[in-house]
């Protein structure tokens, strides 16, 4: 890749840097690179077992860095930055990521693996293009890619590791060396970029930034296929995460791939004007939504979830399902993205992708099976009947399960015992896969004891507990439901977790000092949540807080599309913007302190009550909130 100028086509544009590293600062500053620098909040946690290599982990994270700080900035510093960029740097040796130690004797192991040998360093590097400042909508382009250098370290004494370990040097640096500086002393060779060792690859950036302000206009052919190679990703501006596509298509050549991203659907990669690729994507949406059910339903994916992968006949047999029509089914989920077939021996097998393997098969920790099922089981009936819903302006229990309802989760959900477990069951997915990102949105580490009102199986509970070890949970929930907690307990007892079965409109809450709200809000009306929010006043000490967890709605109430669907089928909730739901709150006293978009399928707010007398719900929980509220 030839190097062109780029430092002067940045001029004028608002370019941000997400990360707080000394080293990287340094050294775009000295490139002459004019950047405002806005650390992420996003935590290094990704999962390093789901990346089958080291430099995968390095972008993703870099990516996610990048993104959140794109997605706040409007927000939280009210203004929508062109570039930002993230990087990420890990060091690894014999297989393992080596991150920045966490004590002395971390250190030691890490250096002393390093001590002789030839290791890599990888940095992963996004560039978070954002476009459209102008309108309600921006959207990010993500250009990534990494750098590795290969560096060897002499062999180490004792004291010379000591001596190192001691100097101090060693703590805030991935692998526990910093090269720029006495880390130096420890290298025989390096090979490759030096700056990519110190933290980054300045010389690829600069290339891969001159192939974005360089490259002459493509035409069309050229467009779509550049556009098929890259992920384009629009997102909703308050929303941050939820993926809004198909509306906010402004050049039509990107359609194919939006959809693509979408629904998983493989349109013509054509840029034809005349062709409604989009329509007909929402035309066949419900195809794909009841093709997964299907799938999951056969427990296809179970059955996938083998090394090898399996034969049509073998899936046909396991799933006891005709040959014809597993067949037909496998190729559909092969064309989605769920499944992949590939060639073994001259034989075809079939087996999960990883999205799958992660997402899709029962026993996986963040698996989506039981809310698959209760959309197939309980939601597809419903929309089965929506023109109705629409005519009479109300939800069509009645005529999708002869039930009447009062109250939808005493009538409906908890009539019986099979459905209410597939109930449980989804809401019990859906909590794994948000808990622990709602559990630390905020610095929540001056709360002690929680309740969890609407707290369900206790996933959110766990999750909680997990996050902050020093807290307990109660959780509070219907009797049917509290009475049904073990089929959901972890294996490891949590003594941390308690239950208490209790209605809460009718009965007293728990007492904590940190009341939890996730996904109750929005499945009711109002009037309604006057009792419950009155409920919660009369518990109320200073000091509390009030954890609300939703999709939070754009003050236009036109995204993300995710809830407003889910709001065909409901009862008498709806679903709130930020501003609805602070004004909701605010008839109570409450106060809005925090909002995050977390990047996930939720959105957190922390609500207090404003007292002079009391520091936690001036400051927050600790120092380290303090400074995020001066960040802000
Ligand atoms: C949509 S679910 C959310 C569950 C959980 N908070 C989560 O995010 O996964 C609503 C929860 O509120 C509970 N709930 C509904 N009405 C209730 C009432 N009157 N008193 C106590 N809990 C109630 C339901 O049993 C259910 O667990």
């Amino acid at each position: 890749m030839p190097l062109n100028p780029v430092i002067s086509k940045l001029s004028g544009k608002l370019v941000v840097l997400a990360s707080a590293s000394p080293r990287r600062l340094e050294i775009l500053s000295n490139a002459g690179l004019r950047f405002e620098v806005v650390p992420s909040w996003f935590k290094e946690t990704l999962d390093k077992s789901l990346f089958k290599h080291p430099c995968e982990y390095a972008v993703e994270t870099a990516k996610q860095k990048a993104l959140e700080v794109a997605q706040r900035m409007p927000f939280k510093h009210l203004k929508t930055p062109d570039i930002v960029v993230g990087a990420d740097t890990v060091v690894t040796v014999d297989g393992l990521i080596l991150e920045k130690p966490t004590d002395k004797q971390d250190a030691y192991r890490m250096l002393s693996r390093l001590s002789g040998k030839e290791h890599s360093v990888f940095t992963g590097v996004a560039i978070v293009i954002c476009r459209d400042k102008n309108s309600s909508v921006t959207d990010y382009k993500v250009v990534d890619f990494y750098e590795e250098t290969k560096v060897k370290f002499a062999e180490l004494s004792e004291e010379m590791l000591w001596e190192y370990i001691n100097s101090g040097e060693p703590m805030d640096k991935a692998g526990g060396y910093g090269i720029q500086a006495l880390g130096g002393m420890l290298v025989e060779y390096v090979r490759g970029d030096f700056l990519n060792v110190v933290g980054f690859p300045l010389n690829h950036f600069c290339k891969q930034l001159g192939s974005i302000f360089n490259s002459p206009p493509a035409s069309p052919a050229h467009k779509i296929k550049r556009d098929l190679d890259e992920a384009w990703t629009l997102v909703n501006k308050t929303t941050n995460g939820d993926v809004e596509l198909l509306e906010n298509v402004k050049d039509d050549s990107l359609t194919s791939v939006q959809e693509q991203n979408v629904m998983g659907l493989e349109f013509a990669k054509c840029n034809r004007q005349d062709v409604p690729h989009s329509i007909i994507s929402l035309l066949d949406g419900f195809k794909v939504s009841k093709t997964l059910f299907t799938a999951s339903k056969l427990k296809v994916f179970d059955v996938l979830n083998t090394p090898g992968g399996l034969t049509l006949e073998e899936v046909a047999g396991q799933i006891n399902a005709s040959l014809l029509g597993t067949e037909r089914l496998l190729e559909a989920a092969v064309s989605l993205g769920l499944l992949e077939r590939v060639r073994q021996e001259e034989i075809s097998v079939y087996r999960n992708t990883e999205r799958a393997s992660r997402f899709l098969v029962t026993d996986s920790p963040v698996s989506l099976h039981g809310y698959i099922l209760h959309c197939n089981d309980m939601v597809w009936p419903l929309f089965s009947h929506l023109e109705s819903a629409v005519r009479e302006g109300t939800s069509q229990h009645e005529r999708a399960f002869g039930k009447k309802k009062e109250d939808v989760f005493q009538d409906v959900y908890y009539s019986k015992d099979e459905v209410k477990i597939r109930f449980m069951d989804a809401m019990h997915s859906i909590a794994r896969v948000t808990g622990k990102d709602l559990a630390t949105a905020f610095d929540l580490s001056c709360y002690k004891t929680a309740c969890d009102i609407g707290g369900c199986t206790g996933a959110m509970a766990y999750e909680f507990t997990k996050a902050h070890p020093e807290s307990s949970v109660t959780v509070f929930d219907l009797p049917q439901v509290i009475e049904m907690r073990r089929h959901f307990q972890p294996k490891e007892n949590d003594e941390r977790v308690s239950f208490v079965a209790g209605d809460f409109f009718k009965d007293d809450l728990p007492k904590a000092d940190l009341y939890i709200l996730a996904r109750v809000l929005h499945d009711w009306s109002d009037e309604k949540l006057h009792v419950l929010l009155s409920k919660l006043c009369k518990m109320w000490t200073p000091g509390c807080g009030l954890l609300v967890s939703e999709i939070l709605l754009d003050e236009e109430r036109r995204r993300p599309s995710r809830a407003l669907l889910q709001a065909l089928s409901m009862t008498e909730g709806k679903q709130r913007s930020t501003a609805e739901y602070s004004a909701l709150l605010d008839k109570h006293g409450f106060t809005l302190k925090h909002v995050k978009h977390t990047d996930n399928l939720l959105d957190a707010m922390l609500f207090v009550k404003e007292d002079p007398n009391d520091k936690r719900t001036l400051l927050g929980c600790s120092s380290a909130s303090i400074e995020t509220a001066e960040l802000e």
